[in-house]
């Protein structure tokens, strides 16, 4: 960068997603106004925090000796409220950079959603629009800031819109600013309100209280004063602390708007010292299913804020957020040495436990906490029962799923209500529930009052795919290998359904596996079915036909041919053995019907409607 290129103002077009940002803000799709103030304290409140961290390996950056801290100064006569900070500050690429796009994934659908949607406020808060709230109370912001350890100040400046100015500072604004941030809002006329001191006190108590470093108001008149407790909220010992401080601090430390759904605040003593304050938020956020399944738990060493991306829980746990600060940790621990330091180690998977009995416990005793969490994110807890194999029993017990008798039922319900002679867990995977509970292969173990877990999210196929059992009993899916309901009672009125098969099995079989060929790998006669003609199921070693389906669509695996079960006491199976030449075209629909009610097409739409139309005149015609 050559100074010629630096010297005048530029202006910058802001990235398409950050001017449509912009638009919303500024047309409000969000009243909470006030907002706009915490982001630009936390910001400064995570600059401070950069800075500590930096200066553990570079102690120059902090050549001032001053501590970190952050000032808010009205300015009636200007009409500007500034946010200043002496953090680490931004050079000119990180302003251009920083306030100028939005680098989170998934922005661009985001975005288009809550231009559509009615409840923008609700949408924001998955969100956390930062920076950019303050376009909401200021019509034109200008930001000057010098990196730490820097001897250059740059100014960017934007009235909204398209975009933004950035320029090299004058000498003026090199002497106010020996390090980190100023923030100048100029306020709208109907922001105004924002300049009174006992707004600025009010806000900051009720959204800020918990930042870690001094916030002074400076007022036009008198003395500066600190305005927030500035206390490390996790250290306090819990009898202090209100379910209000909580609910602060969770909003703060996550940036959010929703209640936690649970709290988690404790202190480990012992071979290792560490204080965990966490939570599981009760809304979901935007990017949940971001494939970088990253967790933003933060790590603190003696309350110095390290890294919010250590990894401290398992992608299963991503949805947790807070804090855990270790007493023993070295201070310079470098980015790398997290990734395989055996005390992180060891505090991860102590801490890992306790969130998964913890949650466990919640389920029990306050269900209607623990729905919220299920709700939002049970598709990403169940990932755990896949993943962490040595937790598997107790996230299965934690997990709840809709089944034949409800929704919402855990594995120890499933297992109190199991029928006589019952030695497994069914299931059925498919992609919606109404679809499933319509599906023919529930039909006999409907008859037997057995239970079935109806599994519709896409994680469902996969984790069911590797053998795994509760309280002894294994899960076993229903359109896969045998099923013998033999030795399980029929409930009373489906007594006379057990009445002897109506047709030659063998011959029936040979004639209908005769007719599809390749198209099946076997025909059976069904222990499956009372009602439909047909289903079609994996063979015994197959992947359960819903995940191969998954595989399939992203080209991970081939499909293999299925199984088709046939009921021999349906009137249309029965036919078949006497239908002559209809033998063909008969076993052909026997076979399409049971992948339409699986939700797959026939091979041959086209085909199948002028048989089918066929099949039916040739009955009209005769009767
Ligand atoms: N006062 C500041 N000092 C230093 N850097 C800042 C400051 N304010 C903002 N930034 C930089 O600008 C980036 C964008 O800020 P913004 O508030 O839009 O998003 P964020 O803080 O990263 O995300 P979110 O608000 O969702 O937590 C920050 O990540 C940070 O790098």
């Amino acid at each position: 960068m050559t100074e010629t290129a630096t010297a005048a103002p530029e202006s910058q077009p802001f990235q398409a997603e950050v001017a449509e940002l912009l638009n919303l803000m500024v047309h409000s799709v969000y009243s909470e106004t006030d907002i706009f103030l915490r982001e630009l304290i936390s910001n400064a409140s995570d600059a401070c925090d950069k800075l500590r961290y930096e200066a553990i390996s570079a102690p120059e950056l902090i050549t001032d000796g001053a501590p970190p801290v952050i000032r808010i100064v009205p300015d009636k006569k200007a009409g500007t409220l500034s946010v200043v900070d002496t953090g680490i500050g931004m050079d000119r690429q990180e302003l251009i950079d920083n306030l100028g796009t939005i680098a989170r994934s998934g922005t661009k659908s985001f975005l288009s959603r809550l231009t559509e949607a009615k409840d923008g406020a609700g949408l924001i808060g998955q969100f956390g629009v930062g920076f950019y709230a303050a376009f909401m109370v200021a019509e034109r912001i200008v930001v000057t800031s010098r990196r730490a350890g820097s001897d250059q100040v740059f100014v960017w400046s934007s009235s909204g819109g398209s975009g933004f100015e950035i320029a090299p500072g004058s000498e003026d604004d090199a002497g106010r600013i020996p390090r980190g941030t100023e923030i100048v809002l100029h306020l709208k006329e109907d922001a105004k309100k924002y300049l009174e001191t006992h707004e600025i006190e009010r806000i900051v108590r009720a959204y800020s209280d918990n930042i870690q470093f001094p916030i002074e108001l400076v007022p036009e008149e008198g003395e500066p004063r600190q305005i927030n407790s500035a206390s490390a909220l996790w250290q306090r010992p819990k009898s202090e602390l209100t379910p209000e401080d909580y609910k602060q601090a969770y909003q703060q430390i996550a940036g959010a708007f929703d209640e936690p759904a649970m709290t988690l605040h404790y202190r480990a003593e012992g071979r290792q010292s560490y204080a965990v304050l966490l939570f599981a938020p009760s809304a979901k956020p935007f990017d949940l299913f971001d494939q970088a399944r990253k967790g933003k738990v933060r790590l603190y060493v003696r309350r110095v804020f390290i890294a919010d991306d250590a990894d401290l829980l398992p992608a299963y746990l991503r949805f947790i957020r807070g804090v855990i600060d270790s007493e023993d940790l070295p201070l310079n621990i470098s980015r790398e040495m997290l990734q395989n330091n055996p005390q992180l180690a060891q505090i991860r998977k102590a801490v890992t436990s306790r969130v998964v009995s913890e949650l466990e416990a919640l389920g029990d005793k306050e269900p209607e906490a623990f729905a919220k969490i299920w709700d939002a994110f049970g598709a990403v807890i169940k990932e755990g029962i896949w993943e962490d194999f040595e937790r598997r029993d107790k996230v299965l017990a934690l997990s709840r799923f809709t089944t034949t008798k409800g929704e919402k039922r855990s594995l120890k319900q499933y297992a109190e209500d199991i029928k006589p002679n019952q030695t497994e867990i069914y299931y059925l995977t498919g992609d919606s529930v109404e679809r499933l509970k319509s599906n023919p292969k529930l039909e006999s173990a409907a008859a037997r009052g057995i239970e079935v877990l109806l599994l519709t999210d896409p994680v469902d196929a996969f984790w069911t795919s590797a053998p795994t059992d509760f309280g002894g009993k294994p899960l076993k899916s229903l359109s896969q290998g045998d099923i013998d309901f033999s030795l399980i009672p029929l409930l009373e009125d489906k007594a006379d359904d057990k009445g002897a098969d109506g047709a030659d099995a063998a011959t029936t079989v040979a004639l209908i596996k005769d007719a599809l060929g390749e198209r099946v790998s076997e025909v059976r006669a069904s222990q499956r079915l009372t009602s439909s003609a047909s289903c079609l199921v994996a063979g015994g070693d197959g992947r359960d036909r819903q995940l191969e389906r998954l595989l399939a669509m992203q080209n991970k695996g081939p499909i293999t041919k299925p199984v088709l079960e046939i009921n021999m006491r349906h009137p249309l199976v029965a036919a078949v053995a006497t239908s002559g030449d209809a033998v063909a075209d008969l076993s052909l629909l026997l076979l399409e019907q049971a992948q339409i009610l699986d939700g797959e097409l026939p091979e041959d739409p086209a085909a199948f409607a002028s048989r089918l139309n066929a099949m039916v005149l040739r009955g009209i015609v005769k009767a």
